[in-house]
């Protein structure tokens, strides 16, 4: 069972430490499997589960919601808004309709970059709907994801805020971790919470070049210090970000990685240095495997 630490926001909303998502390991529409496989991430522990408008599946998640078997108030369910960002009301009740719920817990706007475009609100605009959503309490808390400095700038500023982003949902593992320290400052400040898609990607994503030998002494580190016969290289990866503060989100379509991914809450932890070291041996400059717009730094939304 998982012991990643349950995450408070700045809200008082309290989320699981580790989430399942709906948006990769081929999830994209709605298909009877993937229902079986939600129930399958809540049967072995999984209590946060990460959907969104995009991934074309709001109708699975919701089915799976509705015949796991745990009550939908244990369960922590967030979705997305994106592509329906030019009406952000209308995309929100089609979320919930597909949801067959009459409130999420997460809501967030999925990216910035559509905001400068005709016939689209302003990212102030767009928060305002968001704000409203939360007012109407069918979203217990409101954020935003793959947000850089300057969009969240634009929230933080507005002079009419009532309820600022409690979330940024970004790519977070060692690879991003030189490239992303401007925005992690910014959203320590700003008590906005990190929830890290992506955390396995050193391992999945890109070869690991330098990477290898500050990887494996950590593996043996939190090997050797815990009772674990044997660590996978992917937690190592999901206790790192957790370690760093953040909410992790993860996914698998196998029943033994789901339980691997939840047991890596368990494990004894990475020592500071062995933290370093991995930040250290990863290259500079991100590699990224979404969202590329987050190292654009001229562009405004
Ligand atoms: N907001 C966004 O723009 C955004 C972008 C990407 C992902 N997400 C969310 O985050 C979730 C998780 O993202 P992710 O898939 O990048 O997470 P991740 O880095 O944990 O990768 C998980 C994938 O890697 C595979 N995997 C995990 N460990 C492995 C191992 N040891 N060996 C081989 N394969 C392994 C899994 O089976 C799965 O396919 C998504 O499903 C989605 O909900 C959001
Ligand atoms: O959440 C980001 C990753 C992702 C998975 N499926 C998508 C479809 C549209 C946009 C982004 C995504």
């Amino acid at each position: 069972m998982s012991t990643f630490e349950p995450i408070t926001l700045s809200d008082g909303t309290v989320v699981p430490g580790i989430g399942y998502g709906l948006g990769t390991a081929n999830f994209n529409n709605d298909t009877a499997e993937l229902v079986e496989l939600v129930k399958t991430a809540v049967k072995v522990g999984y209590r946060h589960l990460d959907g969104a408008e995009a991934y074309n599946n709001e109708t699975s998640l919701g089915k799976a919601i509705a015949a796991c078997g745990v009550p939908r108030e244990e369960l922590f369910v967030t979705t997305k808004s994106g592509p329906g960002l030019k009406d952000i009301p209308k995309s929100f009740e089609q979320s919930l309709e597909k949801l067959g719920l009459d409130h999420v817990d997460l809501y967030l706007i999925h990216w910035p970059y559509d905001f400068p475009k005709p016939g689209y609100p302003t990212i102030q605009e767009a928060w305002k709907h968001m704000e409203a959503i939360k007012d109407s309490g069918r979203a217990k808390s409101i954020g935003v994801s793959n947000f850089r400095v300057r969009d969240l700038e634009k929230i933080l500023n507005m002079s009419d805020l009532k309820h600022k982003p409690t979330v940024n949902q970004i790519e977070f593992h060692p690879f991003m971790y030189k490239a992303g320290e401007e925005l992690y400052q910014y959203l320590k400040k700003h008590d906005i919470k990190i929830a890290a898609y992506g955390p396995t990607t050193p391992l999945t994503r890109f070869a690991n070049d330098g990477f290898s030998a500050a990887f494996e002494k950590a593996r043996k580190g939190v090997a050797s210090r815990g009772k674990a016969d044997k660590v996978e290289p992917g937690q190592v990866l999901l206790r790192l970000a957790a370690q760093r503060g953040a909410i992790v989100v993860t996914t698998s379509g196998k029943e033994y990685r789901m339980k691997e991914q939840l047991a890596a809450g368990a494990l004894s932890e990475l020592s500071r240095e062995e933290m370093e070291e991995l930040v250290e041996a990863a290259k500079p400059e991100p590699q990224r495997a979404f969202m590329k717009h987050m190292d654009d730094d001229k562009t405004e939304y």
